[in-house]
């Protein structure tokens, strides 16, 4: 009963989870059994060094992409079990996604560009709604306008309004606030924490920033592909000596591609 309980709490849930690619004659192990709960309505921070596999984690977690070996669930449903068309499905329903680019559609207005993933999934799209998505990213006076009419923060924001109008389960933030200057960072990281507080939402963060990863309450940390230890409710000046003594550490986890398992 206990464990049913625990299990309906988490919004994403990894076992053993596993990412290898083939590259040039040898394999990376990005992810090297990887096993992490994220329970619902909580903000995590992932970070690690540079090819810790942050991204490659993030992709799986979130069914952009496939692990080698190991489950991956959202809610109750198993992502690898799910064939392209279903994933697609799950992607544009259940989860958002926020990247370091912006990736607005330029010819669009803030109002068109947060309607686009209702359009997509060829819903209805109350302007209403949409106006809603706006103000809760503090934007609903910039509804006519452009991406090029807007700073970075401000784009960012429709981004984030974009995200948010399917009402998905888990936001996943790749490096949200790495194109910005630290005070529109700070602006956009404060939404995503009041997002958490307010609603039911649930946010997995990369970062590289310890600052930006204090938001959090959680940071999950990886070295190598695999998780090396958390920290939960950590200042950035904690964060930040935790990460000290990776980010100078060379990389080891490749190896030929005779030594290890198929991709
Ligand atoms: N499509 C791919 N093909 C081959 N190798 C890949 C691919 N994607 C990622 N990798 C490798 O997997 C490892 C993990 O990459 P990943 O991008 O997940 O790391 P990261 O921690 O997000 O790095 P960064 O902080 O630099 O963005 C790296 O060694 C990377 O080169």
């Amino acid at each position: 009963m206990g464990d049913e309980a625990d299990m309906r709490s988490q919004a994403i849930e990894l076992r053993d989870v596993h990412r290898r690619f083939a590259s040039g004659g040898a394999a990376v192990a990005a992810l090297d059994g990887v096993t992490l709960a994220l329970p619902r309505g909580t903000f995590t921070a992932v970070m690690g060094p540079s090819g810790s596999g942050k991204s490659t984690l993030l992709h799986c977690a979130a069914g952009l992409d496939r692990p080698t070996s190991g489950s991956v669930r959202l809610g109750e449903t198993e992502l690898t079990a799910l064939s392209e068309r279903r994933l697609t499905l799950l992607r544009r329903e259940r989860v958002g996604f926020v990247f370091q680019a912006f990736n607005l559609l330029p010819s669009l207005t803030a109002a068109q560009n947060t309607a686009l993933p209702l359009r997509l999934a060829r819903r209805r799209v109350p302007r209403a709604r949409v106006l809603e998505a706006l103000r809760e990213v503090g934007l609903a006076d910039r509804a006519g306008h452009r991406p090029s009419q807007l700073s970075g923060g401000q784009q960012q924001r429709v981004a984030l309004a974009r995200a948010l109008i399917t009402r998905p389960e888990v936001l996943f933030a790749d490096e949200p606030t790495g194109a910005l200057d630290s005070r529109t960072g700070h602006q956009i990281l404060t939404l995503l924490r009041t997002l958490v507080d307010t609603g039911s939402t649930t946010i997995v963060m990369v970062t590289h920033d310890p600052t930006a990863a204090s938001y959090a309450d959680r940071v999950v940390f990886l070295v190598d592909g695999r998780v090396h230890g958390e920290l939960s409710g950590g200042s950035a000046r904690e964060i930040a000596g935790r990460m000290a003594g990776w980010e100078t550490k060379a990389p080891s986890k490749t190896t030929r591609l005779s030594e290890a398992t198929p991709c």
